[in-house]
């Protein structure tokens, strides 16, 4: 298998902003600016003179402003952007977009003697500006595919990039562990980026030479608008399940977000998966919604909740179907069948889990789309390949990661309900099909100042899963973390007196910090079961308040792995240690 490279070190905001920008801009004159918002129907109210110099850059928060910026001062949660207005002039920008909200703020700081911009939507505008000062003209490249979903888009990112790059294709990356461009790669802070980064990027890749870029994009992009002023040549949806219900108050808001990604204005064609998730709710409704022309993906054996798809809608025929999945090696083979023409697709993926040849049919078909679908006969040359060879063996870093086996220890970013079904269920389907029947042991926690409400639910089905329950800190950031690991644990104590109450035991414990817990794991696991260390993935700090932690579960997990071994070896050599 072959392992793609992790993220460097984390980069401070502006070192990574930084990162982002291209080499060379040329500057963007004042007036060309507002005919640019004019197009676009932000038409803008102009305060104070013109600026003496075009502009070479737009940033979106005073910190990483250079000198040459338009500083975009947008009305916060917290903050409204123009009461930072006068540090982001103080390290050089040339001229402040804003609302009216933000042009009283900098009157009565008496910062409105600079050139300010006042439109009515500033997170619009600030798209179209940025696409407007980086020179991204629609046509201009690189070609965009977005990935969009619950889970799954990291993994679909990753698996489709590779498959670009065996077609002999420049791919770019942007999304949750890393940005790519060409040979360049800078760790990510977000999934996806505020949209000044966004179009600073797609002039790097051009710079690079990057002809298709793939991009997750998280519903918090679509409602804050990061990707105004991009277009998709085609845009892939996975799942829908429950997260994020802090930003979107219900399932219906996060579709209607989700959706937003589908509009005819947005992408040239969708790809939706019908049938991910707890099944084909979501995704119908997804491809009913979508303006853009849509290609379905049903994923048949794949799927998680087998034969919903029919009970739901007995009409439906999807475009694309995987019609057999057998395993290969930890993964599984898979065909594709298209029902139009009658032609197979064959594939094979590396990655353990149902869910993850999901992720690779979803992967080759927006790559099709992407190249056009002439190239069928080339897709599948580099796709028909033995497990373990070929682009979806591609491994992700922190996906389903196996760092051991004896006890078999993978490591996953499975985060949220579905998250953690999938990967449990997946852990333990490939133990069976290799014949491991022992227990399985699961150590994980939740995120604070996010939805609250999958805590107890995480519990719940840890317990459903697991033979032995590990509750400990994922990240706080804000909150105190003790009373997180207590909605988790209540989800937890609940299930396990049922699951008692039918007479199976399941072991929950709560264990602080995290590194111990993954220690007791390992402590109480026997050779034949299974471990599964759920929720950090690739990461690499956990936050406490602002404390930023290392913490690398991977690195934990192995550790202790080798602790176990050595122990075993110095006690049947008679406590002598081997010198070598
Ligand atoms: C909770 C949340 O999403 N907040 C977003 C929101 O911030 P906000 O409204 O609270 O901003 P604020 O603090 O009131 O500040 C207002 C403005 O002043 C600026 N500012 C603030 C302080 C300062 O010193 N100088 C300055 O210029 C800020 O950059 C901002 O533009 O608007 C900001 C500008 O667009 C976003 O950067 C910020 O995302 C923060 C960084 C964030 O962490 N978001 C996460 C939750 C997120 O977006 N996650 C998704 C994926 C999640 C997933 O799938 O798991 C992602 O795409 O990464
Ligand atoms: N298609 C899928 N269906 C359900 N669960 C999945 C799927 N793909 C991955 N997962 C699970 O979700 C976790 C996150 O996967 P991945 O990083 O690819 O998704 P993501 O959408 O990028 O998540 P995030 O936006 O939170 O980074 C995996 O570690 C795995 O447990």
């Amino acid at each position: 298998m072959t392992q793609t490279p992790g993220p460097e070190a984390p980069l401070s905001p502006a070192e990574q902003d930084g990162a982002f920008r291209p080499a060379h801009v040329d500057p963007l004159p004042w007036d060309a600016l507002l005919s640019a918002l004019e197009t676009a129907g932000q038409p803008a109210r102009v305060h104070g003179e013109a600026p003496a110099a075009g502009l070479t850059g737009a940033a979106l928060d005073s910190r990483v402003v250079r000198p040459g910026d338009l500083y975009i001062a947008l009305p916060g949660a917290r903050a409204h952007g123009a009461a930072f207005a006068g540090a982001a002039l103080d390290a050089g920008a040339r001229a402040v977009l804003t609302d009216a909200a933000g042009v009283r703020l900098l009157a009565e700081a008496g910062r409105d003697a600079v050139p300010v911009l006042d439109v009515e939507s500033v997170r619009t505008a600030a798209g179209v500006a940025a696409a407007a000062v980086y020179g991204r003209g629609l046509d201009a490249g690189p070609r965009l595919v977005g990935v969009t979903g619950t889970n799954g888009k990291t993994t679909t990112s990753f698996l489709a990039a590779a498959l670009l790059e065996a077609l002999g294709h420049r791919s770019g990356i942007i999304g949750t562990i890393l940005t790519r461009a060409g040979e360049r790669t800078v760790p990510s802070t977000l999934t996806t980026p505020e949209s000044t980064q966004l179009h600073a990027l797609m002039a790097l890749m051009r710079e690079e030479g990057v002809d298709t870029t793939v991009m997750e994009v998280s519903s918090h992009a679509v409602s804050y608008r990061r990707i105004a002023g991009l277009r998709y040549a085609v845009a892939g949806f996975t799942n829908l399940t429950q997260d994020h219900l802090d930003l979107h108050g219900s399932m219906d808001e996060y579709f209607a977000a989700k959706a937003g990604l589908f509009d005819a204005d947005r992408t040239d064609r969708a790809v939706i998966t019908v049938d991910g998730g707890e099944g084909p709710r979501w995704g119908l409704a997804m491809a009913r919604a979508a303006q853009a022309p849509v290609t379905t993906l049903a994923l048949g054996p794949a799927a998680p909740v087998p034969g919903a798809l029919a009970e739901e809608d007995p009409d439906f025929r999807a475009d694309w179907a995987i019609t057999e999945l057998t395993p290969d090696g930890l993964g599984h083979r898979f065909t594709l069948h298209h029902a139009a023409s009658g032609r197979v697709l064959r594939a094979s993926v590396g990655l353990p889990g149902r869910f993850n040849a999901a992720n690779a049919a979803l992967a080759a078909l927006l790559v099709l789309h992407a190249v056009g679908e002439d190239q069928l006969d080339a897709l599948e040359a580099v796709l028909d390949v033995p497990a373990g060879e070929g682009p979806f063996a591609a491994a992700v870093p922190g996906r389903m990661e196996v760092v051991g086996r004896e006890p078999d220890a993978v490591v996953d970013f499975a985060h949220n309900p579905d998250g953690m079904v999938q990967a449990l269920t997946s852990l333990s389907d490939a133990r069976a099909a290799g014949g491991r029947t022992g227990r399985t042991l699961i150590v994980f926690g939740a995120t604070g100042d996010r939805d609250v409400t999958k805590r107890p639910l995480m519990g719940r089905i840890a317990v459903d899963h697991a033979d032995v329950v590990i509750v400990t800190d994922d990240t706080p950031h804000s909150e105190d973390p003790a009373p997180i690991r207590g909605d988790v644990l209540a989800g937890a104590r609940e299930q396990a007196s049922r699951a008692a109450a039918e007479g199976r035991t399941v072991l929950v414990e709560e264990v602080v910090p995290r590194a111990a817990a993954i220690r007791r794991a390992v402590e109480l696991a026997g050779d034949a079961d299974g471990i599964l260390v759920a929720g950090r993935g690739h990461e690499t700090e956990q936050d406490f308040d602002g404390v930023a932690v290392p913490l690398d579960d991977r690195v934990e997990l192995r550790s202790a792995l080798a602790k176990r071994a050595t122990g075993r070896s110095q006690a049947s050599s008679g406590g002598k240690v081997d010198p070598s």
